[in-house]
């Protein structure tokens, strides 16, 4: 049942071949048998998860509900649920049952009818490239159990790429849903900065942070997507604008789509067997009838610095909110008012969020705030610029995820600088606000590589749709690993 596209299991669901209930059991059995492997879910939601089912059954039985109707799926535990654990991969809110349910929440589960199978883990406060910032300790890739997933999304993707769920939501601050994709090859998208509702997602940048889907491919994404995707005046900062038809977008022919190449996401860094492997697919492009040329985004570099200015600045307001009072972690045994903040704080956030509020509290302390937060606002709009003229000349945008597959666990943990550097392709896209999307291309020695593509703002249906015909051409997204068959 875990080999079936989302479409195939609507169907067999409709057919009466399996119940709702069926296909839940099916999932939490394997998440029983194979969680301890990867550490993938942080809560597991059975008896919530039987209930949906069940009322998907009888909506099914009516003939009612819609494509997603009983289709099981994994949150992020970045987004609220209501009456469950909503921890963010943070002791700070291990003990947060959320209050009230994320718009995505209720849009996938109240509305679309999707079961929910329980909450992934993830990098604390989605600050991480490879799931060890976790509270809930690493998450494991289902590739090679001895390296890491990626992050911040690295419950999501490993849940989904071991068959443990068939699809799940994920967060995209840097590139949190492209590069755990990329290293579990799954497609993986985040949509247009204000395409989906963030209510009721724990915030980290606010003005980079996207939520989105990562699924075994881009079809399946396409209906997670659109029915994920939409206005919510609970979020001033969704955009009012009408959702395209995504699924209906995928089968168009791709002939005559302008594709380009950034000649700096191939510069030095670049694994040469990465880079053949992205060629290779600029082929496929290619023979199904899109025009290749190279474009220059020349201030794509600075991406990187820029994002380590702006996110941690925005993360050291947000975060501020976690003060041992209102709610979350509390220091026991405290005298004074200070003493409770500095030991709720200290205790609650791990090492990687504490060293990303002092980045953002000094970046925005006076006397530093123009050298560093003010200049790095100019880069940003640079960057936005570059984007602005390459869709000038082209469609879609094309390059790596990644420089590299997937790293040993512990390799970077040392190093944050090598660990930041994980986003190099991913970050231009969310300081732009842009869409963009990782798809499966290929394989270095039995591990994933992960293909980027960029589009203009709002073009999600024109990402699908091309990530789709080149699925229609190759299989790589179709490979499971060995282990989780
Ligand atoms: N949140 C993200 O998109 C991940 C990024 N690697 C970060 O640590 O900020």
């Amino acid at each position: 049942m875990h080999s079936l596209t989302l479409k195939e299991m609507a169907a067999g669901l409709r057919a009466r071949k399996f119940s709702a209930r069926e296909l839940t059991q099916h999932y939490l059995r394997r998440i029983e048998t194979f969680d301890g492997q990867i550490n993938s879910f942080i809560t597991v939601t059975a008896g919530q998860a039987l209930a949906q089912a069940a009322a998907a059954d009888e909506k099914l039985a009516r003939a009612e509900g819609g494509p997603l109707t009983g289709i099981p799926l994994a949150q992020k535990d970045i987004f609220c649920t209501q009456g469950v654990k909503t921890s963010c991969g943070s002791r700070m809110l291990d003990n947060f049952i959320a209050p009230y349910d994320a718009t995505i929440v209720r849009k996938l589960h109240h509305e679309a009818g999707m079961v929910m199978l329980g909450k992934c883990n993830m990098d604390e406060f989605a600050m991480g490239s490879s799931n060890e910032t976790s509270w809930y300790g690493p998450v494991k890739n289902p590739w090679d159990l001895t390296r890491v997933p990626g992050g911040s999304s690295g419950g999501s993707v490993a849940a989904v790429a071991a068959g443990l769920a068939p699809v799940a939501t994920a967060s995209d601050t840097g590139g949190s849903i492209r590069q755990p994709a990329a290293l579990t090859n799954l497609t993986g998208i985040k949509p247009t900065y204000g395409r989906v509702s963030r209510y009721g997602m724990i915030a980290f940048a606010s003005s980079l942070d996207q939520a989105g889907v990562v699924a075994r491919s881009a079809e399946d994404a396409a209906y997670v997507l659109q029915a994920m995707s939409g206005f919510d005046p609970l979020d001033s900062t969704s955009v009012d604008r009408p959702v395209d038809d995504l699924v209906a977008g995928l089968n168009r022919p791709i002939r005559g789509l302008r594709i380009g190449l950034p000649k700096e996401y191939f510069a030095a860094g670049l694994a040469p067997e990465v880079r053949a492997r992205v060629m290779a697919a600029v082929g496929v492009f290619e023979q199904l009838g899109a025009v290749i040329s190279e474009i220059s985004l020349p201030n794509a570099p600075l991406s990187v610095p820029t994002y380590y200015v702006v996110a941690p600045a925005e993360a050291s307001s947000n975060l501020a909110r976690y003060d041992g009072v209102r709610y979350g972690y509390r220091a026991q045994g405290v005298k004074t008012l200070e003493e409770l903040y500095k030991r709720s704080r200290g205790e609650g956030f791990g090492p990687e969020v504490q060293r990303r509020i002092m980045i953002g509290t000094y970046v925005l302390s006076h006397g530093y705030y123009d050298a560093y937060y003010l200049k790095a606002q100019k880069v940003r709009k640079l960057i936005c610029e570059d984007f602005r003229r390459a869709f000038e000349q082209v469609d879609l945008v094309l390059g790596p995820t990644t420089t590299d597959v997937a790293f040993k666990l512990g390799a970077k943990t040392d190093d944050p600088v090598a660990m930041y550097l994980n986003d190099i392709y991913t970050i231009a896209a969310n300081l732009a606000g842009i869409p963009a999307m990782s798809l499966p291309c290929g394989f270095v020695d039995g591990l994933p590589v992960g293909l980027q593509l960029m589009g203009n703002y709002f073009d999600e249906a024109r990402l699908l749709n091309a990530a789709h015909q080149y699925q229609q051409a190759t299989d790589f997204h179709k490979q499971m690993p060995q282990a989780f068959r």
